[in-house]
């Protein structure tokens, strides 16, 4: 199923939760809402769940206007951050839950809804889970029978609000891949909240990056990543160096000393220039754009991560370069830097 959001706002008193979001998520995508706390993420999911509604807008899905109905009639399954699973019930009968509740005319029989659940249990991989209670579970777990659960009714669209928040580091690694290989075998429309980069970037076929309310770029994770659109998407994917520059006429100046750098269709004007921290090459003096002094070194693995020390006008930045170990570098030494790519944003 389709969706579409058209300029939807939502005020809480005078404030914007969402100031004019509009979004097209195709049948069968993985759409993942990435943004900082606070950016409106859960309200944008709430309202397409028919949990909430927005002040102004629209929602359709395959076309059809889907604010003019309730969240039981739009066939929506969702998964919380925190389980909702029912204590007192087996992980059977949680996922029969759905299936039970049904209207007369539609549900199915006894029979039918075992074969189901049996069928569900064995596509989250835990069959062998379904007498226990949701105790007697890890949260990972309980977060897949909580996915179970919601495909019990054959939603038209699964909506996940940080699925992963409350489990660990290592646990949430190895859902990812699970949830991105369930969703190719399932192929409903699926849209998850994250405020995790890695997570979206590594699941979703497209990423809608949000930030104070709006949508700053729609894109697959290569996109975003190598493409932000602007400073606050270069800022909160991937790790940047950000150094405030000033444009003047093209010229690209750090504390008053001219970078030999073009400056990105920026003419003039306070800018930021912001390059990927192994995106900087670091060779002997006098060979880059500009120079910094090597502060302190730490290897591991394949890299070296420098400190390095730019002297620009009256102050000093110091910024993080991961440089392979190709020449170890040393304290002290003075290096030449160079951006091998690079974006410039007027500030
Ligand atoms: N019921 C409410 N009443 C008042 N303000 C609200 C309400 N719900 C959300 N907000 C505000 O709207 C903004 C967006 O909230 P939302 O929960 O959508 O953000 P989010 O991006 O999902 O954040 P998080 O990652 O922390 O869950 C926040 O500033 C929040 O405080």
């Amino acid at each position: 199923m389709a969706i579409e959001v058209k300029n939807i706002v939502k005020k809480f008193g005078a404030f914007a939760a969402l100031d004019g979001v509009d979004l097209k998520v195709a049948n069968g995508e993985l759409l993942a809402l990435l943004g900082p706390s606070g950016s409106g993420k859960t309200t944008l999911l709430r309202i397409i769940a028919g949990l909430d509604w927005p002040d102004s807008g629209e929602v359709s899905f395959d076309g059809e206007n889907a604010l003019a109905h309730g969240a039981s009639e739009r066939h929506v399954g969702f998964v919380f951050q925190h389980y909702a699973l029912f204590r007192h019930m087996t992980v059977f009968e949680n996922v029969a839950f759905g299936l039970r509740v049904q209207p007369r005319a539609v549900r199915k029989d006894e029979a039918a809804i075992r074969a189901r659940v049996k069928e569900l249990l064995d596509l989250v991989q835990l069959d062998w889970l379904s007498s226990r209670y949701p105790s007697q579970l890890s949260g990972g777990q309980r977060q897949r029978i909580a996915l179970a659960r919601a495909l019990a009714i054959e939603p038209r669209i699964l909506l996940l609000d940080e699925p992963f928040g409350a489990l660990d580091a290592k646990v949430r690694k190895e859902l990812r891949q699970w949830l991105r290989s369930l969703h190719h075998e399932i192929n409903v429309t699926s849209i998850f909240v994250t405020h995790d980069q890695e997570e979206a970037l590594e699941v979703a076929n497209r990423v809608v990056v949000m930030d104070k309310g709006r949508i700053e770029q729609i894109g697959t994770p290569g996109e975003v990543y190598d493409h932000p659109a602007t400073a606050f998407v270069h800022s909160f994917i991937g790790e940047s160096i950000v150094l405030p520059v000033e444009v003047q006429n093209g010229c690209v100046r750090l504390g008053g000393k001219p970078l030999n750098i073009g400056a990105d269709g920026i003419v003039s004007g306070a800018s930021k220039l912001f390059v990927r921290r192994h995106d900087m090459a670091i060779g002997p003096a006098g060979s880059g754009a500009f120079e910094g002094a090597v502060r302190h070194v730490r290897s591991f693995g394949p890299i070296q991560r420098a400190e390095v020390a730019l002297s620009a006008g009256e102050g000093t930045t110091v910024i993080e370069i991961d440089a392979p170990r190709d020449r170890e570098l040393q304290p002290g030494e003075i290096v030449g830097l160079q951006p091998r790519r690079y974006r410039i944003f007027a500030a």
